[in-house]
Formats: C-alpha cells, sequence, structure tokens
C-alpha cells in the first residue's frame, strides 16, 4: 500500500496540490506551514504542521511528501521550491507527484514520478515531463515535447509539438509557443507572450512575439 502524503508548503499552490491529491484519492495526513495556527481549521480536514513537527514525527520510511510551492523567481536553484525538496531529501524523505483525474496524458506520454500534472492539463504522446516539474491547471503540452525538470509551466499555457524546454524554466499565465523551439534552462516567458523562436538560458522575455526584457530585481 503506498505511504500517506504530507504536502510540504500549504499557501497557494500547496492548497491546490492538496485539492488534486485528494480529487485522486491519495490520502494526506497533514501539509506544512510556516505558520500553522493560522490554518487550524481548513477546508481539507488535514493537519497543518511545522516543517519541524514533519521531521520530529514522521520517519521518512513511513511518509511520502509532496512539494506545494511553486515558481519563485530566481528560477535557478537558488529558488524556494529546490532548496526545500533539497531539505528534506537530505533527511531522507522520498518525493512523489499526482496527475488529476481531471487530467489527460495521453498513451506514449512519459511523466516522472514527482511531477504534478493539474486539473484540465493536457500531455499528448512522446511528451517528456520531468521530475518536480508542474504543468498547472489547463496546460497543454502537445507531442514529442521534452519538458525537463522543475520547470513550472503556469495556467492556459500552450506549448505546441516539438518544443524542448529545459530544466527550471518557467512560463507565465497564458503564453503560447509554436512548434520546434528550444527554451534553455531557467528562461521566464512572461504571461500571455507567445514565443516564435528559440529563447537562451536564463533569458526573459514578453510580449507578441515575444522579445528579451530585463526584469526588476525581484518580479516574482
Ligand atoms: C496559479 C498561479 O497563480 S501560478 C502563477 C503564474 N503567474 C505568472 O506566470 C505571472 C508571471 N509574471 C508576469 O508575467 C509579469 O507580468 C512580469 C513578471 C513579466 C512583469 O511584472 P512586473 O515587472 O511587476 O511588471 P510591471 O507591472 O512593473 O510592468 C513593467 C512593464 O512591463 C510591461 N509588462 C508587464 N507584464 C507584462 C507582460 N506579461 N507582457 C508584456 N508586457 C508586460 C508593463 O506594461 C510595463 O510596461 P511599461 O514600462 O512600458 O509601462
Amino acid at each position: 500500500m503506498s505511504r500517506p502524503i504530507i504536502v510540504v508548503g500549504f499557501g497557494g499552490h500547496g492548497r491546490v496540490v492538496t485539492a488534486a491529491l485528494q480529487a485522486a484519492g491519495r490520502k494526506i495526513i497533514g501539509a506544512t506551514d510556516l505558520r500553522p495556527e493560522n490554518h487550524a481549521a481548513n477546508s481539507f480536514g488535514v493537519r497543518i504542521l511545522s516543517d519541524e513537527a514533519l521531521l520530529d514525527e514522521f520517519a521518512p520510511r513511513d511518509v511520502l511528501l509532496v512539494s506545494g510551492l511553486g515558481s519563485i523567481l530566481p528560477v535557478n536553484e537558488l529558488c524556494p521550491r529546490h532548496r526545500l525538496v533539497r531539505r528534506f531529501q537530505e533527511h531522507g524523505y522520498e518525493f512523489t507527484g499526482f496527475q488529476h483525474p481531471a487530467s489527460w496524458v495521453a498513451p506514449g506520454a512519459t511523466i516522472a514520478t514527482t511531477a504534478q500534472i493539474h486539473a484540465g492539463a493536457i500531455v499528448q504522446p512522446g511528451t517528456v515531463v520531468g521530475d518536480f516539474t508542474i504543468l498547472n491547471t489547463r496546460s497543454s503540452v502537445d507531442h514529442d515535447c521534452v519538458v525537463e525538470e522543475y520547470c513550472h509551466i503556469a495556467p492556459g499555457v500552450t506549448v505546441s509539438g516539438n518544443v524542448v524546454i529545459c530544466r527550471g524554466t518557467h512560463l507565465g499565465t497564458g503564453a503560447n509557443l509554436i512548434q520546434g523551439l528550444r527554451l534553455g534552462a531557467g528562461c521566464f516567458v512572461a504571461a500571455g507572450a507567445t514565443v516564435v523562436g528559440d529563447v537562451e538560458s536564463g533569458a526573459f522575455v514578453r510580449g507578441v512575439p515575444a522579445r528579451t526584457f530585463v526584469p526588476k530585481p525581484q518580479v516574482v
């Protein structure tokens, strides 16, 4: 039998994750938050605890963890999502992901164990989705794409066929990508952009058609 789940991070994304896991029939025994007292009575009926309480009370062999954090810039090894996952992995905990029952993953698509496929998301044949990548609400990734680890494909994004999206890239809400592109590692695509050419690693692009821009120091 699968181990019960604790969601790590109970902010906006963490609550969406909790709802998806419950819809998928997974057993959740808790979620962590920096201020557990703020969520004592929550509509999910799960216990909210601190990260320290998780470490104290639950041995790695007894639970599976699910990341409840979305993208927060910078989208690289320094971002809170990476640091949080690494912290618990160093303590021996194992993470898992999920596929919302209202998502569609076609035969021939490959989804990594810790990837999150949210409500309404579509993944077409031949596409590979990497570890800790989030395909958020109603996003679609068409045939024969590669979406590497730690990407965040935000709500309503459309990725056409044969696109490669490298590690840690964020596609903002409602962005569109034409077919056959390559986006390097740690790119940031602004909400609503239409990407019609390759994007270099670490670049920030926005607009229709998308062009590079210099972001404010802390934009998300
Ligand atoms: C479930 C969830 O919620 S998941 C979360 C998903 N959220 C996202 O993906 C959001 C990503 N964020 C964005 O796309 C933001 O629009 C950003 C980061 C590109 C811009 O944020 P900021 O730097 O705060 O932009 P700000 O509002 O100060 O605008 C700066 C300039 O950029 C322009 N601009 C802002 N956003 C965009 C955009 N998405 N596309 C094109 N131009 C934009 C503004 O019009 C403004 O132009 P001006 O200088 O000519 O007046």
